[in-house]
């Protein structure tokens, strides 16, 4: 797949592509209602003898757009939405950089300077998908603005119990520690990128050595508390539990920052440093603070039970 970064305004014209059938999204979490419109578009790309391209956008329009401004955190960061479009056999990622100017743009000039000018023939979208100045731009306005030049595909709502299929509905069930739903709408499970650290030294002492990890980038992290997790590090995958909070049994409210952590199952090496995959499972139970060690223990044995029975099943 050829990545290309798109910083408006540009200077692309039309013969620096092949005709593309493009899918236009913003594609957080490249979810099942994400893949159906990077399908449709790889489909009409293949039915037409075009190449197959996804156009997305970073970074997340309300980094720009909202009044706080500030900070997003994402279900697939950048890197990540990359690799699953990849995924999808497409040929040609666009990646237009969003800017203010970019925003401030009209509804034709969008679809002028990055649709038409950039060789696309076929646009697919979903059927609430907007563009340009206030998001003006809607399925309706796209074939009127493509002048003749662009053939458009609008991508139905994809529900699950009566529930549209969307970013906004997965980052609601992190956020409630849902991982098990957010399967169901995602084809997969939440899976975050991160780097082993080091922790308090205590893991040890308590009997489960726990990998401390750092996120590598602006993840949303799932409600606190403790999950059955799979971990890949150094090209395999280990079963683990895993806390996510601020261990009240040995800290005052605020004292230290959220911490993640995470006890492998059946391992004994120094993984200080590596880089890891995780995958977040099922959750167990929210973090608790213990009176004593011995308490904390006995729940986190019995935290390991309960994911050993799921990973067996
Ligand atoms: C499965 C699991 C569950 C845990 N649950 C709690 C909890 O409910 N409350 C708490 O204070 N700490 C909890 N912890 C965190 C331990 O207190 C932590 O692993 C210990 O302080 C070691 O930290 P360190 O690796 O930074 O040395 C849990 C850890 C694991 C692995
Ligand atoms: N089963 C295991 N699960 C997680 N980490 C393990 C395991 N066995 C050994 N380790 C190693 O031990 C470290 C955790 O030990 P711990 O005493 O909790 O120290 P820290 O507070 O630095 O995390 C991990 O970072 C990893 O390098």
């Amino acid at each position: 797949m050829k990545v290309i970064m798109i910083q408006h305004p540009h200077t692309l014209q039309k013969n620096d592509f092949p005709p593309l059938a493009v899918a236009l999204g913003f594609f957080d979490g490249v979810h099942e209602g994400h893949k159906n419109v990077i399908r449709t578009a790889k489909k009409t790309a293949e039915r037409h003898g075009v190449k197959s391209a996804v156009m997305t956008f970073d970074p997340h329009p309300s980094v720009v757009l909202s009044q706080k401004g500030g900070s997003v955190e994402y279900i697939t960061p950048l890197e990540d939405k990359i690799d699953y479009i990849e995924g999808l056999g497409i040929d040609y990622l666009l990646i237009v950089r969003f800017t203010s100017a970019f925003a401030g743009l009209e509804p034709s000039e969008f679809v002028q300077k990055y649709l038409i000018d950039l060789n696309v023939k076929y646009v697919t979208a979903g059927f609430d998908f907007t563009y340009g100045k206030y998001g003006k731009g809607t399925m309706d306005t796209l074939s009127t603005d493509g002048q003749g030049k662009l053939q458009v595909i609008t991508v139905p709502k994809l529900e699950k119990n009566q529930e549209k299929v969307s970013s906004t509905l997965i980052r609601k069930l992190l956020r409630a520690g849902r991982t098990e739903d957010v399967h169901k709408l995602m084809g997969r499970y939440y899976t975050t990128k991160g780097t082993v650290i080091h922790g308090e030294k205590r893991g040890r002492l308590l009997g489960f050595p726990t990998a401390n990890i750092r996120l590598n980038d602006d993840y949303i992290v799932p409600k606190e508390g403790v999950y059955a997790v799979r971990m890949q590090v150094n090209g395999q995958w280990e079963n683990g539990v895993c806390n996510i909070g601020h261990k009240p049994t040995f800290h005052a409210p605020g004292q230290i920052e959220l911490s993640i952590e995470i006890h492998l199952l059946h391992f004994d090496r120094s993984i200080y440093g590596e880089e890891v995959t995780i995958e977040w499972r099922l959750r167990i139970r929210d973090e608790q603070k213990f009176d004593g060690l011995d308490q904390l223990k006995e729940q986190i044995l019995k935290d390991k039970q309960t994911a050993e029975r799921f990973f067996e099943e």
